[in-house]
């Protein structure tokens, strides 16, 4: 995950054209052409269809309304308390008709918001996305897009067909209305508020970039503050409190200074606002109080012109709205899109082959020809290495700090994809990797020794003889037994840790395994036992490591050199300098059986 701070922003992304429609349109079609969500659909077209009655019987309120001024002046107590129950009754339609309205627009943003999130997060997972995205670091809190985005998009999204009909609706009935009193003071307001929609156009237009940004710095925030939970142990070993508080307060300073930035803004644009508002509230009574004195109109006429003058107003300030509309969901829309691109170019890589290794599935481990790379392409690892690794057989990587053993193992692990050849790798079931810092998924020990798979037939003491195996004896009694449930990675040293990955393997009993440094915190002893272990089980294996006392567990060694060439080397004669020099506990020169590690059962750690 990255700093929001060091993302490349494209200018284009604040602009509001044709771009960010597409974009909408991009995140919104899979939902909406699925004839699966046919719910959907109908629940939007009610919403629509209701809207011509709802202006219709607002046309008609505002005539009921002018009707009862009328009766009010004229003195007749009937006709006004009859009007009164009838206006009354139309509150209740009114209320009845917000809440009809709210109910389905709820429903219909919850079905999208669930549809969409699993979509994304489907995809954040799918040919792990999800790693790609961390190792390239281009696009900053993809958790935050996913988890803060979705819903106000949503929310957005399915507002505007509403929204543009109630302007086109607001419209038409309200100059209709006002052109029954007077034709001039339709022709002033539909001047007037042309005239306030380009101000406000050219006022809104600078807050896109402004939302922009605070959304980023709110996000930035979270990332300091995720760091610091992420890293406790490291900051507290390094007492780095003080820097920690600098940076987290450095990050809600942006916070601060963007939404600070932007109620600024909006306070020097309100005064415009306001002022458009004030003269409107004052403009149309000069246009209609001569009308009734010169007796033209009557009352009640009045109150109904001022009510239309209103809505014919608000319908089109509610145009200046779609600017503020669009600035505010555009930063979020940007956020959501850039992520949604990023899968569409993964498949479409994919689809491609591109750039890419080929992965063939059969029961040997073999590379043809094939050239290594990072992902994002910035360095051209081993160049096209060419070997084959029979079932049975092991493999020992080895070479300078940073040649690029590790990313070999990601490759082969289908991680990292980038570079070309083919590499004929087994069955994803059959295999395991083995990572320096293993992964202690939440819940009980059980759990963490069945990881990954979860199923196991194995007795509770069949676990605790693998746990022997593994020169973990006391563990399940020192946890307080297999069902005990703790912060693994917490509670257990490296050490173990490493020594529970190893338990997995004999318990998973895969035909492959690939382990990257994965005994690089245990003790020699314990190293060897964990392999003697491991050779046991008749598993192909392909190590990374730094150690040469761990050469001789395999058969032969790929050799890594610096420029991009290798070349494999008997393992057990190989000179120990050229892995690294470990000073007092040189390996002897002379073969070693794998088998023959030089430790017994009570040497564990
Ligand atoms: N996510 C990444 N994106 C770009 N380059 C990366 C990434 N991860 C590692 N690299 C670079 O790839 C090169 C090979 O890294 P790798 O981890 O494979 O080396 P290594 O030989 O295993 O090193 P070491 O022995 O120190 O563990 C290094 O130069 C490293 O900086």
């Amino acid at each position: 995950m990255t700093d929001a701070r060091s993302i490349q922003v494209d200018p284009r992304d604040y602009r509001l054209d044709g771009r960010l429609a597409r974009r909408i349109w991009r995140l919104a079609k899979p939902y909406w052409s699925d004839p699966k969500h046919w719910k959907s659909w109908a629940l939007m077209a009610f919403g629509i269809l209701i809207g011509p009655a709802w202006a219709y019987y607002n046309f008609w309120a505002a005539q009921v309304g002018a009707e009862q001024a009328n009766a009010l002046v004229s003195k007749n107590p009937e006709e006004w308390h009859r009007i009164f129950w009838l206006l009354f009754l139309l509150g209740i339609g009114r209320w009845l008709y917000g809440v009809i309205l709210g109910l389905l627009n709820t429903l219909m943003q919850m079905q999208w918001y669930r549809w969409m999130t699993q979509w994304i997060v489907k995809r954040y997972l799918a040919h792990k996305t999800y790693y790609d995205i961390a190792m390239r670091d281009d696009i900053d809190n993809p958790d935050e897009r996913i988890q803060d985005n979705v819903l106000p998009f949503i929310d957005a999204v399915l507002s505007f067909p509403t929204k543009v009909l109630g302007t086109i609706l607001g419209l038409t009935t309200n100059v209709v209305l006002l052109s029954q009193v007077n034709s001039r003071m339709t022709t002033f307001v539909v001047v007037y508020s042309s005239i306030s929609m380009v101000v406000q156009t050219a006022v809104y237009w600078p807050l896109i970039r402004k939302n922009f940004d605070a959304v980023a710095a709110a996000a930035d925030f979270r990332f300091g503050l995720l760091r610091v939970r992420d890293n406790a142990e490291t900051i507290a070993f390094f007492r780095g409190e003080n820097m920690e508080e600098s940076q987290v307060s450095d990050r809600l300073d942006r916070v601060i200074r963007n939404k600070m930035n932007i109620y600024y803004y909006n306070l020097k644009t309100g005064f415009i606002t306001q002022f458009i508002g004030s003269v409107w509230t004052i403009a149309p009574l000069f246009m209609i109080y001569p009308l009734y004195f010169g007796g033209k109109i009557e009352y009640g006429t009045i109150a109904l012109a001022m009510t239309a003058a209103d809505g014919l107003r608000s319908a089109l300030l509610s145009l200046d709205d779609y600017i503020p509309f669009f600035a505010g969901i555009a930063p979020k829309t940007v956020r959501l899109a850039q992520i949604v691109e990023r899968f569409d170019a993964m498949d479409a890589q994919i689809a491609r082959h591109s750039e890419q290794i080929t992965i063939k599935r059969g029961d040997s481990i073999e590379l043809d020809n094939v050239s290594f790379q990072t992902p994002g392409g910035e360095q051209q690892l081993a160049q096209k290495v060419s070997l084959t690794l029979k079932p049975g057989e092991s493999m020992i990587i080895v070479g300078q700090t940073g040649v690029g053993k590790s990313s070999m193992l990601r490759s082969m692990a289908g991680l990292w994809v980038r570079g070309t050849g083919t590499m004929t790798m087994p069955p994803e079931d059959d295999t395991m990797f083995v990572p320096q810092k293993p992964y202690m998924m939440l819940g009980n020990l059980r759990a963490q020794l069945l990881y990954p798979h979860g199923r196991s037939d194995m007795t509770d003491d069949e676990l605790q003889a693998v746990l022997e195996k593994v020169c973990l004896p006391n563990l399940i009694e020192k946890s307080g037994g297999l069902d005990a449930d703790r912060d693994w990675s917490k509670v257990l040293s490296l050490g173990e840790q490493q020594r529970v990955s190893f338990a997995r393997i004999l318990i998973s009993k895969p035909k492959y395994v690939f382990l990257d440094e994965s005994t690089s915190a245990v003790d020699i002893p314990t190293e060897a036992r964990l392999y003697k272990a491991l050779i046991e089980t008749g598993a192909t294996f392909v190590s990374v490591g730094h150690r040469e006392t761990i050469l001789r567990f395999h058969d032969r060694a790929l050799r890594l050199l610096v420029g991009g060439g290798w070349e494999i080397i008997d393992s057990r004669t190989i000179e120990p300098t050229l892995v690294q020099p470990l000073g007092a506990s040189r390996v002897a020169s002379e073969p070693v059986s794998p088998t023959d590690s030089g430790v017994s059962a009570t040497n564990c750690g």
